[in-house]
């Protein structure tokens, strides 16, 4: 049978990355993207962005919502110290083997665990079943409909403590403006536009950072 996209990236990585090097994992995916075909990593422009955010946080526990491939969680894990713990959640069981295997060869496989699930069942089980109290940070890039249900339902939970950093993906492309409306409107949190550019192309896109209250 024909190689999935995923697994066309997953072999690209296998033969250009130097194992145990995530930055070289980062840089063939993104060199994958901008040669033989588009997907969507949040990319290296948006990349930069995350990172300063990220370090800015300095978080003992992030979640991510959307793995994908594992370049954010890649991305991440590789500026985080030892013992930080990155949790994050993917629904397509070939999308999260795939990630597996990246994390796996870029050596941050210690600091990331890869929930398979639906965002909103993985949500609700992370204090009881994976130990969790709140989370410092939260990257957000699975479905544009779900960020709002699942940030409040975080909230709902008590997952988010004072200071907790959301940081979206694509608020502008394809968007999620009911999420935008919500976090920009509410009392409860202080929100940041960071300006970029879609994933390896012109259209315009950004992120949108929310710091919760409490
Ligand atoms: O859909 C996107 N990303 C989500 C993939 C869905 C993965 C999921 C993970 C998960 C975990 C738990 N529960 C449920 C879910 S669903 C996405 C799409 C574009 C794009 C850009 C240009 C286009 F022309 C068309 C699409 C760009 C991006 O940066 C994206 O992130
Ligand atoms: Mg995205």
């Amino acid at each position: 049978s024909s190689r999935s996209k995923e697994q066309r990236i997953l072999d690209f990585v296998l033969k250009h990355a130097v194992p145990g090097d995530p930055t070289s994992v980062l840089n063939a995916i993104d060199k994958y993207f901008s040669q033989q075909e588009w997907a969507m990593n949040v990319g290296d422009e948006k990349g930069l962005i995350l990172d300063r955010v990220l370090q800015e946080a300095s978080p003992s526990l992030v979640l991510e919502l959307g793995t994908y491939c594992g370049y954010s969680a890649v991305r991440m894990a590789r500026l985080l110290k030892q013992g930080t713990q990155i949790l994050t959640v993917e629904f397509n069981r070939d999308n999260a083997d795939i990630a597996h295997q990246i994390l796996q060869f870029a050596g941050v496989k210690d600091k990331v665990q890869v929930l398979e699930g639906s965002s909103e069942e993985v949500i609700r089980q992370l204090q009881k079943k994976h130990a969790v109290d709140t989370v410092d940070f939260i990257f957000i890039d699975h479905w544009k409909d779900r960020y709002l249900p699942d940030t409040k339902l975080m909230e709902e939970l008590g997952l988010l403590r004072k200071g907790t950093v959301i940081l979206a993906d694509n608020v502008i492309f394809p968007g999620a403006p009911d999420y935008l409306q919500y976090v920009r409107s509410s009392p409860k949190y202080d929100c940041t536009y960071y300006p970029s550019h879609l994933e390896y192309l012109d259209a315009e896109d950004g992120l949108e950072k929310a710091v919760y209250k409490g």
